[in-house]
């Protein structure tokens, strides 16, 4: 399909994205050998170009949300690699998702950032969006903070909150979309990994407790997340079917990651920026809108800088990480 100019057409509170054309992007569900993503090899040359860039060996990952890309500006002597240059790396297409790898230390600790996410709305398979995960792990990190902005469901919490993920639920799942679907390499995980306890329970005590420590107790939450796969919010009926089983926030992402993760042994810690109040009421006139979720994101900057980076030492100190 010919590149088109993206500005919204129908005049409503849509939002023009900075990039004018359309990326090309691989829709394939497999890799066209049936396999559900790249071979081990084949992300091994993509750890081992990364290995060949920076002589930073990152052992905690952070995967920056939807206008949190901020997260990755405290990263002392970064180096920054754009997806472009990455070989076998899809490219962001978001407004909010700035689209490289920054390595660096954080607070002391050696990571490495996705300022950038990819997302099935944007047409790549639930393997692709996770492929930075496994190279994540090949490149040896062992600890995952995946970031999201998502919409608040629990009538309790307010725009501008922090959620610590508890658990997910997999919407996507549910209908057969899961990143691990396919033939299984051992090399990665076994082949029924199990789910029950994919949030750290040591890492999500650590984050209450720092939430006290810096007084923001009264804007951090625990709740469970759920990822549908957009790109269009959700209607009202399916916001109180949501609400009805136990969801807390809901966005487009971080479930299929957190799988990902979870199969090659990495650690996972979430958390969610309340970036707008899910409309679950006919009678109200907000609609949710992408602006409104950058908006948040950067009115939120400077604590959750903070509130990340001392989470990476902390979590690295349990870890005896250097
Ligand atoms: O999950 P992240 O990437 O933070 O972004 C969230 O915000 C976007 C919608 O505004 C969607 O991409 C949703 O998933
Ligand atoms: N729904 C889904 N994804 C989102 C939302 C939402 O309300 N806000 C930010 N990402």
């Amino acid at each position: 399909m010919a590149p088109t100019n993206a500005n919204t057409l129908n005049g409503s509170k849509g939002f023009s994205p900075a990039k004018k054309t359309l990326p090309e992007v691989d829709t394939e569900a497999t890799n066209g050998n049936g396999t559900n993503g790249y071979s081990y090899e084949t992300l091994q040359e993509t750890a081992n170009f990364l290995l060949s860039r920076t002589s930073i060996r990152p052992c905690i990952g952070v995967i920056c949300g939807s206008g949190m890309g901020s997260l990755a500006e405290n990263i002392d002597d970064p180096v920054c690699i754009p997806y472009e240059e990455i070989p076998n790396f899809p490219i962001s297409t978001v407004e909010g998702h700035h689209g490289r790898l920054v390595f660096g230390w954080l607070n002391g600790i050696p990571v490495v950032a996705m300022q950038g996410r990819f997302h099935y709305y944007e047409g790549y398979p639930l393997w692709k969006c996770c492929l930075p995960v496994r190279v994540m792990k090949l490149i040896g990190v062992k600890t995952l903070i995946a970031t999201n902005a998502a919409g608040g469901l629990n009538p309790n919490y307010k725009i501008g909150d922090i959620m610590i993920v508890k658990d997910h639920i997999n919407m996507m799942g549910f209908a057969g979309n899961n990143p691990l679907h396919g033939p299984n390499d051992e090399r990665f995980g076994p082949r029924f990994p199990p789910m029950n306890k994919a949030y750290n329970h040591k890492y999500r005590s650590i984050a209450k407790e720092l939430a006290k420590e810096l007084n923001i107790e009264n804007m951090v939450r625990e709740g469970v997340y759920t990822c549908l796969g957009g790109p269009n919010f959700e209607t009202v009926a399916e916001l109180n079917m949501l609400k009805m089983v136990g969801v807390d926030a809901v966005g487009m992402s971080t479930v299929h990651e957190v799988i990902i993760a979870r199969h090659c042994d990495m650690k996972v810690f979430a958390l969610s920026l309340i970036t707008n109040e899910c409309v679950t009421s006919y009678d109200k006139d907000d609609e949710a809108n992408h602006e409104e979720v950058l908006d948040v994101g950067r009115m939120r900057q400077d604590i959750l800088r903070k509130y990340v980076s001392k989470l990476v030492a902390k979590f690295a100190e349990i870890e005896n990480y250097p």
